[in-house]
């Protein structure tokens, strides 16, 4: 039987992907990276027109949510959540969390409050379908190249969460961050919460090193260990204030960060999603 040029490079596909996939490290990464962006960008197409029905509103993040928590099934991910409790607070607050690559998504959506809308750089509201369904659930968008224009959305944002019980999740390192610790943090989200005089609730995510290195193109299974700190209250605070909060913050999330990261897998409580 002979093979046509086509049949040829089908067959060499066919082998070659698997054993490609198989032996080598930088391939599986770059395969499941791309995987996981082109899923997001699909599941976008099936969020957009459920979200449309009510328009732009909070609520639309529910939807995002559900979408995108399977994910972890399919990579494998053990996500373990502790502090539930400290989310237990009626009232609007700021959430901020450490932010090591787009896979926070997955920590992301397993705890997200509800009525809970991420700051997002603006770049990511023409990331195609995802930036519209980002957009119909009213992630608030910032320009980073322009500080005063981030700062009045951030100002608004502070009025919205009041006059519409919103909380919002900022991510104070500003920028993805795998060095393995915190940047120093922004200040925007203390700004933000001493504004509206709410808590600040700082959430922890473990190290992604034992699974995940885009350095080192790794991208395995594994676990990761989500923390819910207690709310800092800002209450009487001023904007004066804002840089010792910013610190004081970064000092418990570091500390809790080094904890969670130090654990084997396996071990300590929570539970296990
Ligand atoms: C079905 C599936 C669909 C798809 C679903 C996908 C869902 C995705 C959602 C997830 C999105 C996650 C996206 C994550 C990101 O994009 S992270 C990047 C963007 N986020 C941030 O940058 C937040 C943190 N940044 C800040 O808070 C900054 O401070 C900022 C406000 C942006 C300004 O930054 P910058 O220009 O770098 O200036 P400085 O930080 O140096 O600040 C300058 C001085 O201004 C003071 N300041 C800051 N904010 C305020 C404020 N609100 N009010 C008053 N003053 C403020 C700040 O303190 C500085 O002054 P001092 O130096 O302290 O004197
Ligand atoms: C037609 C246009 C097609 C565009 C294709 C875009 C591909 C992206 C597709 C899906 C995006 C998945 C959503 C992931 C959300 C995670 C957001 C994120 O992690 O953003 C990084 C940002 O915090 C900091 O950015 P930098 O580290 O400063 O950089």
């Amino acid at each position: 039987m002979e093979l046509s040029v086509a049949q040829w490079l089908l067959v060499v596909c066919l082998v070659a992907f698997p054993l490609l996939y198989e032996w080598s490290v930088s391939f599986k990464y770059f395969c499941k990276m791309a995987f996981y962006n082109g899923w997001i960008l699909t599941l976008a197409i099936l969020a957009i027109p459920i979200c449309a029905v009510r328009g732009r509103n909070v609520e639309n993040m529910k939807v995002l949510q559900f979408m995108l928590l399977h994910i972890k099934y399919l990579y494998g991910i053990k996500i373990e959540v502790r502090g539930w409790e400290n989310f237990n607070i009626k009232e609007p607050y700021v959430v901020v969390s450490n932010h090591q690559s787009s896979l926070d998504l997955l920590g992301m959506m397993e705890i997200l409050p509800s009525r809970c809308v991420p700051i997002a750089k603006r770049e990511l509201m023409y990331a195609g379908t995802a930036g519209l369904a980002c957009w119909l659930a009213g992630v608030i968008f910032i320009n980073r190249k322009k500080t005063d224009d981030a700062i009045s959305v951030m100002t608004e944002a502070a009025d919205t969460m009041l006059k519409e019980d919103v909380r919002v999740w900022v991510f104070p390192e500003g920028t993805r961050n795998h060095s393995g610790s915190l940047l120093p943090f922004k200040r925007g989200a203390f700004h933000l919460a001493v504004q509206a005089q709410v808590p600040v609730i700082p959430v922890v995510m473990s190290s992604y090193k034992d699974f995940y290195c885009k350095k080192e193109k790794k991208f395995t299974t594994g676990k990761c260990t989500v923390r819910i700190l207690p709310g800092v209250h800002t209450k009487g605070l001023s904007s004066d204030d804002v840089p010792e909060l910013a610190d004081r913050v970064r000092d418990m999330m570091i500390e809790a960060f080094t904890q969670i990261s130090s654990e084997r897998p396996g071990k300590g409580p929570g539970v296990m999603h």
